[in-house]
């Protein structure tokens, strides 16, 4: 019975009860991530005596103007709880940007750099003397946003941050951000999805350990290890305790990994999109069950794609059809099997044998029931698993790639695995996309499905490949790496500006779809393109020949320079007089609940997957 779990978390202004209710319903805000951004101004209790007054006065029945008066008398805007803050380790001139031979890119590079300027965020010291004020959790340590909607750390996200700041040389921030998580994790027992009490009944993909290697690979300090080792034991075990199961297989008993949801009640962020999804089941139970749903989605950080719907055994439907928790994925059993592998190699270093040997177990067990379960010969990869119908799920997604990158397959047999995921690709005809890699082949209108892009994916597919050194798949690594490079770059020189997810089927599109406008900044963005032009920037040019693409005011510009806007919008002006930027904008979809229902947004509607195959791999990318 799902009405008994607590929900998202104890605070009746953030979480749960009727005032969340009653203003997150009204609508008040375009995005409903707006309103559970806000402080209040006086303490919780105080604050809900003023609602109950206003609910009171007006019978009840407030109209949308008396629940804005009460917003605005008693809340102060979203963003309320930083100060201004300019990191100490910024420099101007980091040295990875000298392996940029492209002079066009190289300068790309140095404006990405001082976007860390823009992203960064310190608390104020009031949101430690007063929490209770606030939605944010507070942390020690300033530390770098994804950008936009997105005010507060997120899990996931912090691994490629990290990343580009190492590159920009920015080591305190970039220990501050692991000093945080691992705060937390001693606070809480693990790390919630990202840096808000509406998030602390979910997670993310795990990646606090190998953010602790990142670390390590830069200074290699074993006394921090040391200092640390028993929070990321801890941070591990939650993993194995709350989202594992036993998975019978042909005999065997195996563990396996998956995204759960304990709580009851819609994503307090998302409220009302919820609630209004929910209509379309008539029971309390249903709509409970829908909610873990959503928010066991949110956990993958794939929120949302097809890759978590079951409709008669197939991938098709739409929210309504959402099974996350019926399904093993590739990417967290590869992720949580690669977090052993470290974790044995630390207590190793650490001489702590017995500690060793226990996550050596744990790895090799997750090995085999890696290959056990989610290889597939015949098809070449490792396919996520219904635990409806015990079979895989052969469709395509990034994922599939996913251990490869962590290093989760048995090396001694490297060149079998490499060359059937090779031929893979290959039938999957990746290189008909101009953008990048797309996230699904499924068009249904939501974020993590085609035609989106999303960086850490085009990361971990690319990585993947190249770090196995095996010559046909570090080809293939080159020219994913080209084609994301440069389409970043497109879309630099149109808008001035990072995004959070871009499109796969042209170069320089934008991303979209979803419940949310695609957002700017951005956090991962910005350490994706960082580390690509780290490992190619000999080899990737920005056009064909090294500093030969059309230049722009924009691309100088750090951030949004006047420059960089002018230019934008005579390019915005330009395409739109051509038709060619309807094709590509995305329009919040205004009727979620209609969509829910499987009303798919006929504005996103692009390449579709179908037509872009039949042209067999020649569209505009070199043959392989
Ligand atoms: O508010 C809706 C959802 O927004 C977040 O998800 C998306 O942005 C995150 C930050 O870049 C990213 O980590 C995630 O993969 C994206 O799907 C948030 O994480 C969700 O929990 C939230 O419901």
């Amino acid at each position: 019975d799902r009405s008994k779990l607590p929900p998202a978390c104890d605070s009746m202004i953030y979480c749960h009860g009727p005032l969340l209710n009653t203003v997150q319903m009204a609508g008040l805000y375009n995005d409903s991530k707006t309103f559970v951004d806000m402080k209040i101004k006086m303490s919780p209790n105080i604050t809900l005596e003023h609602f109950y007054d206003m609910m009171s006065r007006t019978d009840s029945n407030p109209t949308k103007a008396d629940i804005q008066e009460f917003v605005n008398q008693n809340f102060d805007p979203e963003g309320s709880e930083f100060e201004d803050w300019r990191p100490s380790d910024w420099k101007h001139n980091p040295g990875f940007l000298a392996k940029i031979k492209d002079p066009l890119l190289h300068k790309w590079a140095s404006a990405l750099n001082d976007l860390w300027l823009d992203l960064g965020r310190k608390m104020k010291e009031a949101v430690k003397e007063s929490p209770d004020l606030y939605s944010i959790i507070y942390v020690e340590h300033p530390f770098i946003v994804p950008g936009g909607r997105f005010r507060e750390f997120y899990y996931w996200d912090s691994y490629w941050i990290i990343k580009g700041l190492l590159l920009s040389e920015m080591r305190t921030t970039a220990k501050g951000m692991v000093n945080n998580l691992l705060s937390i994790v001693d606070r809480y027992g693990f790390i919630p999805n990202g840096g808000r009490i509406y998030y602390l009944m979910r997670s993310q993909p795990p990646l606090l350990i190998p953010m602790v290697q990142l670390l390590m690979e830069d200074t290699d300090d074993l006394e921090y290890l040391r200092e640390h080792i028993h929070t990321l034991d801890k941070e591990f075990d939650y993993w194995m305790t709350n989202h594992t199961i036993e998975v019978n297989h042909e005999g065997k008993k195996l563990k396996m990994a998956m995204y759960m949801d304990n709580s009851q009640g819609p994503r307090p962020e998302s409220y009302k999109e919820d609630v209004d999804c929910a209509r379309h089941f008539d029971t309390t139970e249903k709509k409970e069950e829908l909610y873990a749903e959503l928010k066991a989605a949110a956990e993958s950080g794939w929120d949302f794609s097809s890759r978590w719907f079951i409709l008669n055994g197939t991938n098709k439907g739409n929210l309504t059809n959402l099974k996350v928790r019926s399904i093993i994925p590739v990417d967290l059993n590869a992720i949580l099997c690669w977090n052993a592998q470290l974790m044995m190699e630390y207590h190793t270093r650490l001489q702590n044998e017995e500690k060793a040997s226990y996550y050596r177990r744990i790895h090799d067990d997750f090995m085999e029931a890696i290959e056990e379960l989610l290889w597939h010969e015949d098809v070449g990869v490792w396919l996520d698993y219904s635990l409806e119908s015990s079979r895989r799920r052969d469709y395509f997604y990034p994922s599939n790639l996913s251990p490869l990158w962590a290093g989760s397959y048995d090396k001694a047999r490297k060149d079998y695995f490499v060359n059937r995921v090779v031929n893979y690709l290959d039938k999957v005809k990746m290189d008909i996309f101009e953008g990048g890699i797309p996230t699904t082949f499924e068009h249904t209108g939501e974020q993590w499905d085609y035609p989106n892009a999303w960086p850490p994916l085009q990361y971990i597919v690319i990585m993947g490949l190249a770090n196995t050194g095996h010559p046909e798949a570090m080809r293939y690594a080159t020219e994913l790496a080209t084609k994301w490079v440069r389409s970043n770059f497109e879309v630099w020189k149109q808008k001035a500006a990072m995004l959070e997810k871009y499109d796969a089927t042209i170069l320089g599109g934008l991303g979209g779809g979803g419940e949310y406008v695609v957002q700017t900044g951005f956090g991962w963005s910005n350490g994706v393109v960082m580390s690509l032009l780290n490992r190619y920037g000999d080899v990737i040019s920005a056009a064909d020949n090294f500093g030969t693409a059309a230049e722009s005011g924009a691309v100088y510009g750090a951030g949004v320079g006047a420059g960089g806007v002018v230019t934008a919008l005579l390019v915005v002006l330009a395409s739109l007089a051509a038709g060619t930027l309807g094709l590509m904008v995305y329009k919040r979809r205004k009727d979620y609940a209609g969509f829910c229902n499987g009303e798919v947004d006929k504005l996103i509607s692009k390449k579709p997957y179908t037509e872009l195959k039949s042209l067999n791999g020649a569209s505009n990318q070199k043959q392989r």
